[in-house]
């Protein structure tokens, strides 16, 4: 563990240097990874597992799309791609990679391959955390452990390609074997986590259901869309609103955060424009912080999760949800987002 002074608070978090790839090799290596469940998560930890080495299967219904995906990314039916059972039965270590609401209805065929010494892998809090919605309880005799990475799985594989990594959350619910510690930090770290801190099943599901639903989902999309909508209101063009909305968010703003902060992006735009934003922040903040309020009652209640496990539950869950994506892609202000994009140079 390496103590990191995170703005006046020391934490300790786990780096690659102190794991390196070679021992989290040797503490799994008599292990076999099941990966249940193929959507945005599977693949990701999935390939990269596989390309740093460790001995990977896949559990996926066949006559699927995520089969015949799982397929094409180069997994073998009957060595390396099994039905999920079959998986779950061979494997020693259970990633269950479904979606929150397909964890619940495979429960009951999962648990009875979770024998003594195993141990089952979530990337999320949601099921332990919820139990009494989820009546997800794991036998006593296996490990239960987590590793949640801090950004979609198609961020987890292209940043793993480009040699980088995501950060992950870790935690542990369960040691019944006493070698939790060692298998879930090994496990971060082979699926590309950049550096790994340590939650709480409880803390790592009321974090990131508060900030999907926040800053870096919800959010984010209702700000834009009022600020949009002022713009357009006041004879501004799409163009115009589109770019002064997003575009120049995404492309010159955002990245200059990233790199070094706030102040430093502010630092690199004008005199006026700091003015500005100096004066306006706080007047956002006040005026969001009763909904973060909100938001975060929400999730703690377990309404979020309520929510959540009702509307995915229903057979047509995948056609509604793919309406509301439309509704937002057909929006004028996404629409001009989609001219925007065409017209960087790059593309
Ligand atoms: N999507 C992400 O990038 C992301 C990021 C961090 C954590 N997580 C967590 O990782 C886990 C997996 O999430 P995901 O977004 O990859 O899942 P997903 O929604 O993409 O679903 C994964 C797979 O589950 C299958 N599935 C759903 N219901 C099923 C059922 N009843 N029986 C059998 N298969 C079923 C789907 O076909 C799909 O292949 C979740 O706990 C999620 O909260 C996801
Ligand atoms: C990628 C996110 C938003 O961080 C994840 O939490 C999810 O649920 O997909
Ligand atoms: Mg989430
Ligand atoms: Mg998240």
């Amino acid at each position: 563990m390496a103590t990191i002074n995170f703005g006046g608070v020391l934490e300790d978090v786990v780096t690659r240097e102190e794991f390196p790839m070679e021992k989290a090799r040797e503490v799994l290596k008599d292990e076999v990874i099941a990966i249940i469940g193929y959507g945005v998560q599977g693949p990701g930890q999935a390939l990269n597992l596989k390309d740093n080495g460790f001995n990977v299967i896949i559990g996926q219904r066949k006559d699927s799309k995520t089969w015949d995906k799982a397929v094409a990314d180069g997994w073998v039916p009957g060595q390396t791609l099994f039905e999920i059972e079959e998986a779950a039965q061979k494997g020693t270590i259970i990633q269950f990679l479904l979606s929150d609401a397909g964890q619940i209805a495979l429960w009951p065929t999962l648990k009875p391959h979770l024998t003594k010494g195993k141990a089952l892998y979530f990337s999320h809090g949601f099921g332990i955390t919820y139990k009494d919605q989820t009546n997800i309880i794991p036998p006593a005799d296996v490990d239960v452990i987590l590793v949640a990475p801090k950004g979609s799985g198609t961020s987890l594989r292209r940043l793993f390609l480009a040699g980088q990594g995501l950060n992950s959350s870790f935690a542990i619910y369960q040691d019944a074997t006493g070698k939790a510690r060692d298998r879930v930090i090994a496990l971060g770290i082979g699926v590309g986590s950049g550096y790994l801190f340590e939650t709480d099943f409880k803390k790592e599901v009321t974090s990131d259901l508060t900030g999907e639903r926040g800053t870096l989902m919800g959010a984010i999309q209702g700000i834009f869309a009022a600020q949009y909508e002022v713009l357009r209101k006041n004879g501004h063009s799409p163009s115009e609103a589109f770019n002064e909305t997003v575009e120049e968010l995404t492309q010159s703003l955002m990245p200059l955060v990233a790199e070094n902060g706030m102040d430093w992006m502010y630092a690199n735009c004008s005199t006026t424009a700091q003015r500005g934003a100096l004066d306006w922040w706080k007047k956002f903040k006040e005026a969001s912080q009763p909904v973060f309020e909100e938001l975060y009652a929400s999730v703690a209640a377990g309404k979020e999760a309520a929510r959540s496990i009702a509307s995915n539950s229903t057979p047509d869950y995948r056609d509604k949800l793919n309406e509301e994506l439309r509704e937002l892609r057909e929006s004028e202000m996404w629409q001009a987002g989609a001219a925007v994009r065409k017209l960087r140079p790059n593309n």
